[in-house]
């Protein structure tokens, strides 16, 4: 459905995108994710068409799709600070990407009825009538959401949707628009840092960093088997062993003999599991170990040996 080829952008001579490609098939729902600056926005917005490529290409169905504007490109979007209409009640902010067509506008009554139902979907039916201002976060945001899907979008592109919002409120905001995307059949895009968020609303990863694509592959993929030092490091936590070795808090175990000495430092309980903290003695790394919270806890101060049962090396 999209295709992204060889895509350059420069900033006053600085590349913040280099030779990205990336392909995006129907009904896909796609994570962007990087550190702060790795060019992710800017990709998104060169996807919507709000920001022009260097160089390189973006198909659309096959289409080359770089001439034309943001609204002939029937994407829909929703950013972290793309604000409401404060002077709209939430209706009139839902119908507003309608009312506004200069082609096949629908009559007003179509655009009302349109939007309730857009509410009904977003679960804020009855409040259409508010302001902006009267709702919570969370309602903004699915208001935002609402407003994006009102042109029926082929594609949704969401930049970090549900940043500003709490722990909480995130996540059941997650799981419902994980939903919905399967409800529409919608083929989706968003950016996010959070890697938590990434691997649990996603079918594909794509890892950035400074401005190319460390790796692109499915969560399980990502996390298994990450391509390179940079996504080991940024997706889930790892240790690093002498000999090259990354490995998992939870692929070290504890054994009798042989392995890597460990200073024990501190011992806590980690949900499920006893998160241990030490020191590597072999070379003063700092290391992780994830144990079943049924096994005795390591003390703080005692030096026990660990060996991965899993771990990945890079070359070079
Ligand atoms: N309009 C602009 N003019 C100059 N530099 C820009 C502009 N927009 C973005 N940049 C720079 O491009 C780089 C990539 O920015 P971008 O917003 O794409 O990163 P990001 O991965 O989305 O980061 P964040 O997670 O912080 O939003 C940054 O170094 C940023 O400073």
């Amino acid at each position: 459905m999209i295709r992204v080829n060889n895509l350059t952008k420069r900033f006053d001579d600085v590349s913040v995108l280099r030779d990205i490609s990336l392909s995006v098939e129907p009904g896909e729902f796609i994570a962007l994710l990087g550190p702060s600056g790795s060019g992710k926005t800017t990709l998104l917005r060169i996807i919507a068409g709000l920001e022009f490529q260097d160089e390189g290409e973006v198909l659309v169905d096959g289409r080359d799709v770089s001439g034309l504007s943001v609204r002939d490109r029937q994407v829909g979007f929703v950013f972290q600070h793309y604000a409401l209409f404060r002077h709209m009640t939430v209706a009139q902010n839902v119908g507003f990407g309608l009312s506004v067509r200069k082609r096949n506008r629908p009559p007003k009554r179509e655009i009302e009825a349109r939007a309730q139902e857009l509410l009904r979907l977003v679960q804020l039916d009855g409040l259409g009538k508010r302001y902006p201002s009267q709702l919570s976060g969370g309602q903004r945001q699915r208001v935002a959401l609402a407003r994006a899907l009102a042109i029926e979008p082929k594609l949704l592109l969401l930049d970090e949707p549900f940043g500003a919002l709490d722990a909480k409120v995130r996540k059941d905001l997650r799981r419902w628009l994980r939903d919905l995307h399967r409800q529409m059949g919608l083929t989706s895009i968003f950016v996010t840092h959070d890697q938590e968020e990434a691997l649990e609303l996603a079918d594909r990863v794509v890892v950035m960093d400074h401005g190319v694509i460390e790796q692109i592959g499915t969560p399980e993929e990502i996390y298994m088997e990450p391509a390179t030092p940079f996504v080991s490091h940024f997706v889930g936590e790892t240790n690093h062993l002498p000999d090259g070795l990354h490995v998992r808090p939870h692929d070290l175990r504890i054994v009798e003999e042989g392995g890597e000495a460990v200073l024990v430092d501190n011992v806590f309980r980690k949900g499920g599991v006893w998160r241990v903290e030490g020191v590597l003695s072999g070379t003063g790394e700092i290391v992780e170990i994830d144990l079943d919270a049924g096994s005795p806890a390591p003390q703080p101060g005692a030096t026990i040996r660990v060996q991965p049962l899993r771990s990945k090396s890079f070359g070079g």
